[in-house]
């Protein structure tokens, strides 16, 4: 401790520096610098500078180390341990990657890191019951092409307001209207485009389609597929 005295005291042992030309207001006093830092113990009689033992002596963290170096922890100077393979944690019992098999579900155990079983599934295949092959040429660009292709795909000269008893008439499939959402479109054209076939599209021939077109997609943009079989609009029945 009695290096630090130099710090705080005024003794004369301090080296006085003289203001110089560049900072005249400035004086700075320096310590002098004590040959040795070590505690020669003469003026500092029950002071005790050694650091404490770490861990501490009733540490949990000591109790914890081996007994065999107890002599050496004590003072504070005990090597840390190296645990061997038999003290480490033994890996989890999972079966390597190479024996797993999509869909296959992994052995059911709790330390398993595998993945969880969703990821394991085989992609879904879409049902058959709605999968219609088209034919070739009759692709969704195809009806796109078709369209701006500037061919009439309405069979009629101008739009027309159209009631239920007129829409009745055109259910065949040579001609074939129906009604979305007050619109009525000339299906016939697209009869061989419809990805969910002929059959399921004349099911509204006819009539207004629009619940069963929401049922069955509504996220098909009607309005912009048959913008091009627009016939008319759907009117209330005259009263005569
Ligand atoms: C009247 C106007 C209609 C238009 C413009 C139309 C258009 C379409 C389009 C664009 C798709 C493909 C949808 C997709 O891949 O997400 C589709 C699929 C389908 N549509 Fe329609 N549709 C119409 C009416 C109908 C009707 C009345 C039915 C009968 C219930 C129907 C049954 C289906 C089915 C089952 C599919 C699924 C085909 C598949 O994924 O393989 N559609 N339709």
């Amino acid at each position: 401790m009695s290096y630090l005295r130099g710090w705080f005291s005024l003794d004369t042992s301090a080296t006085r520096v003289e203001p110089n030309d560049s900072h005249p207001n400035q004086s700075l006093s320096v310590p002098e610098i004590h040959e040795e830092y070590e505690d020669d113990g003469s003026d500092t009689a029950g002071e005790d500078d050694a650091p404490p033992a770490f861990p501490a002596i009733n540490s949990a963290q000591r109790a914890a180390t081996s007994p065999s170096s107890s002599s050496d922890s004590s003072r504070g100077l005990s090597m840390p341990t190296i645990l061997t393979d038999s003290a480490l944690m033994p890996p989890p019992p999972a079966p390597g990657l190479a024996t797993r098999r999509p869909g296959v579900p992994p052995p059911q155990s709790s330390s398993s890191l595998l993945a969880p079983m969703a990821t394991t599934q085989p992609p879904k295949r879409p049902s058959r019951r709605d999968k219609v092959a088209l034919a070739p040429g009759f692709g969704p660009l195809d009806w796109g092409n078709l369209k701006s292709s500037g061919q009439d795909l309405r069979g009629v000269d101008t739009l027309m307001r159209i009631p239920p008893s007129m829409l009745k008439l055109h259910n065949k499939k040579e001609d074939a209207w129906t009604a979305i959402n007050g619109k009525v479109y000339n299906i016939t054209p697209y009869l061989p485009y419809h990805p969910g076939g002929e059959k399921e599209l004349m099911r509204v021939a006819g009539r207004d389609g629009t619940k069963l077109f929401s049922l069955t997609h509504a996220w098909v943009n009607a309005d912009f597929m048959l913008d091009a079989c627009l016939v008319g609009f759907l009117v209330s029945e005259p009263s005569s």
